[in-house]
Order: structure tokens, then C-alpha cells, then sequence
């Protein structure tokens, strides 16, 4: 398990004010560059002791004077070398430093030629990115990816955005990045994590304490998020006491999505599930079923479950089919916690305000978990809003009062209050029908172990994630479903 430290994400705008925090309190900025350049030097002769040349490309600002550093390290190693920059006649501060140290002659970056056999390290553009790259830059990115040449980044490749992930006009795909002190949103968020190749993040000498301090509520999705959270069965425990799942089945022809959020919830250690059925498809149902029990969906017995304090939480939407009665159905569930997936979202969609209001005048604990499709249903401005997916996610938590569970191989998890985290864990074997169903389940199963909103939802999609590796390449829903139990976090 990661140490807390380690699972904090910083975005550049606050690595920017550590920067500052840290100078403040007396520390060496320079000694902080030095640190980074050579760190970043350091793995990449260590990666390619028999590089034709070291090409060290760098910017304007601070993120090139950590290049300039690194330079005068493979100088100084007598390896192979030549320097690009821009502006590198004008720089200012520490970088400026850096520039002075070099020996080599600096020509303009625009001059650069890729040719196979470099190795690039890329010290253009890090945390001070702040529109879409140069034409010249373009240019080298296009050259130096159809050459396929390995590049190192220092804190970012070049062109990403490290606080959205996003790609600003066009950006390295690294082969290695070298990040310092604490990763970037960016290097997490897609399409950003797939630019970076390996992540290294090393500690250039910033107490922990002034990173801690300007950190927001974001972290990577993980055991530390949420194992306080989760308690296992106890001598003590009886079925109720591990929490009673209900799910609401839709009709004969649709389901089996129920079906596999209830057998999640089953297998994630509900002690008990009950599925509430249509009388129309409660033979098939009944057909499909053994450990989940089966209840006809009447008004009685849904009124009988909101007033059993043994029905601990619900889930609504899987293959429900959308409908009024649909609408009318999860706004009677919220005085439990109750998961809103699928058809429960895009029953919302022509009147979001009804639902969030409900939630808010409830006070209720509530997870919704919509792909993009229904999260642009249910917060269409937000979903074309620019910004990173974590701020859409923690605006849709603020406004609906829900915990949100924006899916996709990016998955980030949003609260209300602002906490959030993005999972890393889910292999694209997740593309799957059904996959969110149970998923759904898993949900359930936390909240009816009593966790909170928040925990219980990075606890079901980090689950999810790792059964998804468990079940590997070909898994289905149902193969997805079997392996929940050995997906488990060790508890500590
Ligand atoms: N965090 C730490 O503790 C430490 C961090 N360190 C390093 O500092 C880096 C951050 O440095 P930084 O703030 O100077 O930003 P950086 O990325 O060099 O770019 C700024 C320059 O680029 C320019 N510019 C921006 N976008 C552009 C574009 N599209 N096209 C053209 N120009 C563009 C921008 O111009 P402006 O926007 O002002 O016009 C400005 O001149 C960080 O990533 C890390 O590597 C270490 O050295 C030590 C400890
Ligand atoms: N390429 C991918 N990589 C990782 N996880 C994915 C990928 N595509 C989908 N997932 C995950 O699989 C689940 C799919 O849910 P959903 O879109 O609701 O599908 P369904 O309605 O078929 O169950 C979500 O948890 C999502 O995060
Ligand atoms: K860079």
C-alpha cells in the first residue's frame, strides 16, 4: 500500500506555490533545479548507456533550465551531446543559472533534426505550459514520434497539460518521465497517462510538509482512500449485519443486468441481496437465482423494505428501462443509500434539478456512476465545459449532492465537499456489457457495510479495477462477477 504522501496528486498551479512556500523558508531554488536536472540526467544514461547522442531540448522557463542542468551532467559524463533551445539568450532566474554552467554551444531549437539514434530529453515546456505548443515544437514532437526515438521528459512531456491531461496542440510521448516531489493530475488523467511511459517521481529536496500544505483533496484512487472503511466479517457478524443489498429487476426481457449487480453485491459481502422483481419477470428470476433471494416489486413491499432498517442499500437503473415510474421509483429509495446507475440517470436527463433537489432536501447518500454518455445527460454544460474531468466530477458532486463515479479507464471519483481521486487500476478488458452493472453491485455492497459515500465508491472501482485484472484478457460480466472476492485490498 502506498504511503499517504505518495498517493497525493499536486496540480502545477500548487506545485507552483510550493516552489515559492519552499523559497520562502530559506531553501535553495537553484539547488531544487539542480536536483531535478540531474535527477532526470541520471535515468536517462542509466536507461540508454549507449545512446548515439543526448539531444536536450529546452524551453524558455524553469522546466529548460532543468534541461540546461541535465546538459552539463552528460557533459560532465562525457556522453554524446547536443543542445537545443529557445530564447536561450534571455532567460531569467535560476534558469538563466543553469544556461551560464553549460560549456556547449546552445543553437536555436528550431534548428533541431531529428535523427534516429538520439535520445531526446525533452526540458521544453513542464508546469508553465500555458497554450497550445509552437509550430517548431509541433514540428519536432511529429518528427520525433515517427522516428520512434525514446525520450526522456522532465516533470511532463511537452504539450500535456498537467492539470488536465490534455493534450495542448500536440505532445512527446514519452518513453520515461521524470516528475518531482509528488505526480500531476495530468500524468494520471487520460490521454495524458499513456504519454508519459514510465513514471519516476523523484524527491528534489521539498520538505513533505510544504507539498502536504498545498495539496488539494486529490489523490490516486487506492487501499489508503478507504480499508478504514471496509470491515470484514467478525465472529460476531450475522447476514444482516453485513448489510442487505436490494436491487429493483427490470422486465422478463431485460433482466439479467439486475441479475449481475445483485450476484456483485452477493460476491463484494452483502450478507444478504434481495432482488425486486416485476411480477412479469419474477420466473425468470426465479430461474436464474439461488443465493440472491427474489421479491415481487409492489408498493407494499417497497414500502415494507424503507421502513426493515435491515435493507441497508439499494441499487436502481440497471436494465430498469427508462420510464416516469422509473423517476417516481428512486426518488421514493433516498432515505437509504442508494446507487443511481444506467436507466435511473437517463430518466433524469429532461429534469436533473428534480433529483438534485431531492438529494439535497434528503440530506441523502447517494452514488451516481455514469459513463460519459449519461453523465452528459444528466450535466450536459459541464460535460462540454472545458477543464479537467476531475473538475467536471467534482462540480456534478456539488451540484447534485451525489458522490459521482465518472467512468471510463480514467475513472475519477467525486464528493460533494471537493474530495476526489482518479483510478488507475481498471485494464480496458472492463470494455465489456454488463461491466458497469456489476460494478454497481460492488457499490452497494460498501454502502451497505455502512461505509461513506466517498470511501464506499473509490472502495467498489478500485475493486472493479482489480477483478478486472484478476478475471484477465476475454472476461466477461459474469467471469468479472466470480472474481470480486480475490480482487479484495489485503486489509491492514
Ligand atoms: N516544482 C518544483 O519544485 C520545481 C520545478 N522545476 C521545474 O520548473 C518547471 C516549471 O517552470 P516554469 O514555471 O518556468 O514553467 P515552464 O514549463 O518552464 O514554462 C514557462 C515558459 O514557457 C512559456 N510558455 C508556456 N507555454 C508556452 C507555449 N505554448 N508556447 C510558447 N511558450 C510557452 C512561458 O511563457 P509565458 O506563458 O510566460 O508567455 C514561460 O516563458 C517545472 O515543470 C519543473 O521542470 C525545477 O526546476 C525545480 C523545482
Ligand atoms: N477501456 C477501458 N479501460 C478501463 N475500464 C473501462 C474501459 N471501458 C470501460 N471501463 C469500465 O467498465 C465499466 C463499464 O460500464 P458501463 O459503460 O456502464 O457499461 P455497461 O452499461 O455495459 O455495464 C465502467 O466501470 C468503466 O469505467
Ligand atoms: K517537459
Amino acid at each position: 500500500m502506498l504511503h499517504e504522501f505518495e498517493r497525493i496528486l499536486i496540480g502545477p498551479r500548487e506545485m507552483g506555490l510550493v516552489d515559492a512556500d519552499a523559497a520562502g523558508s530559506g531553501i535553495d531554488s537553484f539547488r531544487l533545479m539542480q536536483n531535478a536536472g540531474e535527477a532526470v540526467a541520471a535515468l536517462a544514461l542509466a536507461r540508454y548507456p549507449d545512446s548515439g547522442r543526448f539531444v536536450v531540448l529546452c524551453g524558455p522557463g524553469n522546466n529548460g533550465g532543468d534541461g540546461y542542468v541535465a546538459a552539463a551532467a552528460f557533459a560532465r559524463a562525457g556522453a554524446s551531446l547536443c543542445i537545443y533551445g529557445i530564447g536561450s539568450e534571455d532567460l531569467k532566474g535560476d534558469a538563466a543559472r543553469a544556461r551560464a554552467r553549460v560549456e556547449a554551444e546552445v543553437a536555436p531549437l528550431s534548428a533541431y533534426a531529428c535523427r534516429p539514434g538520439d535520445v531526446i530529453i525533452d526540458a521544453i515546456f513542464g508546469a508553465g505550459l500555458s497554450r497550445d505548443v509552437p509550430q517548431d515544437v509541433a514540428r519536432i514532437i511529429a518528427d520525433a514520434t515517427k522516428l520512434r526515438l525514446p525520450i526522456v521528459a522532465a516533470d511532463i512531456p511537452s504539450g500535456l497539460d498537467g492539470e488536465t491531461g490534455e493534450i495542448r496542440g500536440a505532445a512527446f510521448s514519452a518513453t520515461d518521465t521524470v516528475t518531482f516531489m509528488a505526480r500531476k493530475p495530468g500524468h494520471l488523467l487520460l490521454p495524458g497517462r499513456e504519454l508519459c511511459g514510465a513514471l519516476h517521481v523523484f524527491d528534489i529536496g521539498i520538505p513533505k510538509r510544504l507539498v502536504m500544505a498545498r495539496a488539494g483533496k486529490l489523490w490516486e484512487n487506492g487501499p489508503g482512500l478507504f480499508s478504514d472503511a471496509l470491515a470484514g466479517p467478525t465472529a460476531e457478524s450475522h447476514k444482516y449485519a453485513r448489510g442487505h443489498v436490494a436491487v429493483f429487476s427490470g422486465g422478463p426481457t431485460s433482466s439479467g443486468a439486475a441479475r449481475l449487480s445483485a450476484t456483485a453485491a452477493l460476491k463484494a459481502g452483502a450478507g444478504a441481496v434481495t432482488l425486486v422483481s416485476p411480477s412479469e419477470a419474477l420466473a425468470v428470476n426465479a430461474a436464474h437465482l439461488n443465493a440472491v433471494m427474489l421479491r415481487e416489486a409492489d408498493s407494499r413491499a417497497i414500502r415494507a423494505m424503507l421502513g426493515d432498517h435491515r435493507v441497508s442499500a439499494f441499487v436502481v437503473g440497471p436494465g430498469y428501462g427508462v420510464s416516469a415510474a422509473l423517476r417516481e421509483l428512486a426518488l421514493s429509495l433516498l432515505t437509504k443509500p442508494t446507487v443511481l446507475d444506467a436507466d435511473a440517470l437517463t430518466a433524469f436527463a429532461s429534469e436533473p434539478k428534480s433529483l438534485f433537489e431531492a438529494i439535497h432536501a434528503e440530506g441523502a447518500t447517494v452514488v451516481m456512476t455514469p459513463h460519459e454518455g449519461e453523465f452528459g445527460r444528466l450535466f450536459p454544460d459541464l460535460a462540454s465545459a472545458s477543464g479537467s474531468k476531475v473538475e467536471r466530477a467534482r462540480k456534478a458532486a456539488a451540484r447534485s449532492g451525489a458522490v459521482i463515479v465518472y467512468k471510463g479507464s480514467d475513472t475519477v471519483i467525486a464528493a460533494p465537499d471537493g474530495r476526489a481521486a482518479i483510478n488507475t487500476n481498471a485494464p480496458a478488458d472492463l470494455a465489456t456489457a454488463g461491466s458497469g452493472d456489476v460494478l454497481a453491485g460492488i457499490t452497494a455492497a460498501m454502502l451497505a457495510h455502512a461505509a461513506p459515500a466517498f470511501e464506499a465508491a473509490c472502495a467498489a472501482v478500485w475493486i472493479h479495477g482489480r477483478s478486472g485484472q484478476v478475471a484477465g484478457g476475454g472476461l466477461t460480466a459474469e467471469t468479472l462477477v466470480d472474481v470480486i472476492p480475490q480482487a479484495f485490498p489485503e486489509m491492514v
